[in-house]
């Protein structure tokens, strides 16, 4: 069957997390967690789900650019769409006049994740395989077949990328085993948003630690004496061997990155995120070194915007952990792509998924990344936030902290009909009680 798609539904949902300060961190103090939400419908009723995330305000933007895309989705069969799926990555993200508006960055290319996670999905759910998107895409040929390595061919070719997924082949039924049974790996930003107190963060930390979390990241970046403070009562809680991240969501200028970080060296974090501009590669290249010596590594990618940013951040050893995200880069098509470059840097992958929604998402390309790519556990974990999984029909299985692949066919973002009306902005039943307030 072709799946013909007839038509392309995008949709503002929003939820009022900034009532609670989750989310929060150092720039982001009152994020409501939202989303572009798309939905493809097909002439054989199969559908697909798609989102981009954001943060409230400013989506009714991205919802306009999903819109100006639209045209180039409708009319299209998932089988034109597949046999030659990077050309229509191309097509979406290098039309001669839409182009203009990034290429692949900012809004547009946020709405072209949306776009491509829904295809995506579509995809998934047509091949009927259960544990979504890693299962659906198999051949390697098939896989460098989805990659638009235009602007990156200086650090990874076509051929090298297809030499490491056939190497990685090796093993792969067994790495697939482990996965079913034990899950993958992962850590939790949930007990220490920035704008939690200190004794909701100790409530938390102790909840996590009672359900088996070993992994933690705080937010810092706003006082430093707070930071400090903060860091500490965590530490104290989780004890020496557990491990420990700090965030600083690109707070700081290089010189001031440095010295604050050093002044949280005592509590051993394993990496900096965000410490400055997402754009500055050779500002993280200094932080790098500077920190280097503390035994502090350098994390980012969550607003990294595409392939060509993280190629440089490589070259430039300007971090020490990629964090890919599902709905920044274009979805799994530039993902996977990132995924490749980052494995032959030797640099783990510790995806991003502070969201609604990415949770659900960035599972799939983790499992992808150690079942398919790096086959590799070392110093790597996946985020994961205990906000809004109950809007999805699919949410996320999270069992003694480790992510359990997903049973269900697709790519895991359809969210629950009702919970789509209820959010959406400004119309839904949550919005008219805020805005009557
Ligand atoms: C605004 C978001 O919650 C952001 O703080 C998420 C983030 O940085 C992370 O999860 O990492
Ligand atoms: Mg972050």
């Amino acid at each position: 069957m072709s799946h013909k798609i007839v038509n392309l539904r995008v949709r503002d949902v929003r939820f009022p997390t900034s009532l609670e300060q989750h989310g929060s961190d150092a720039m982001h103090t009152d994020p409501d967690y939202s989303a572009a939400y798309v939905v493809l419908d097909t002439d054989s009723g199969l559908k697909g789900f798609g989102l981009t995330f954001t943060l409230g305000k400013g989506t009714e933007i991205v919802l306009c650019a999903v819109k100006a895309l639209a045209g180039l989705v409708i009319g299209k069969s998932l089988q034109e769409i597949v046999s030659n799926f990077r050309g229509f990555y191309r097509l979406l993200t290098s039309d001669g006049q839409m182009r203009w508006l990034g290429p692949e960055k900012g809004v547009i290319h946020l709405a072209t994740a949306a776009v491509l996670n829904a295809v995506w999905d579509l995809w998934a759910r047509a091949e009927g395989k259960y544990h979504g998107i890693y299962l659906s895409i198999q051949d390697p040929k098939q896989i460098v077949s989805c990659i638009d390595f235009r602007y990156i061919t200086d650090v990874l070719t076509e051929e090298e990328a297809l030499d490491i997924l056939v190497k990685a082949q090796e093993g792969k039924k067994q790495r697939e085993d482990q996965m079913l049974k034990e899950g993958y790996p992962a850590y939790t930003t949930s007990c220490a948003w920035l704008g939690y107190s200190d004794q909701q963060l100790k409530q938390l930390c102790s909840d996590a630690l009672k359900s088996g979390w070993t992994r933690f990241k705080v937010k810092v970046g706003a006082d430093l004496e707070d930071d400090i403070r903060r860091c500490r009562l965590i530490r104290q809680m989780i004890g020496p061997s557990s491990t420990l991240m700090i965030d600083a969501n690109q707070r700081w200028d290089v010189a001031e990155a440095i010295s604050w970080v050093s002044r949280l060296a005592e509590v051993k974090p394993l990496w900096i995120e965000e410490p400055t501009s997402p754009d500055d590669i050779l500002g993280h290249a200094a932080i790098s070194k500077a920190l280097a010596p503390l035994g502090i590594g350098v994390a980012t990618g969550e607003q990294c915007h595409n392939r060509v940013m993280f190629k440089q951040f490589l070259q430039a050893s300007a971090l020490q952990f990629v964090q890919i995200d599902s709905c920044r880069l274009g979805s799994v098509n530039e993902n996977l792509a990132v995924l490749l470059m980052a494995y032959k840097f030797q640099v783990p992958v510790c995806p991003h998924a502070g969201g609604v929604g990415l949770c659900e998402l960035v599972q799939h390309l983790i499992l992808f990344d150690y079942i398919c790519v790096s086959a590799d556990l070392t110093n790597r974990m996946c985020e994961y936030v205990d906000h809004l999984h109950e809007h999805f029909t699919s949410p996320v299985v999270i069992q003694d902290a480790h992510y359990m692949p997903p049973k269900d066919p697709g790519y895991s973002c359809e969210m629950l009909e009702e919970s789509v009306n209820r959010h959406e902005y400004p119309e839904g039943d949550i919005w008219k009680q805020e805005i009557k307030k």
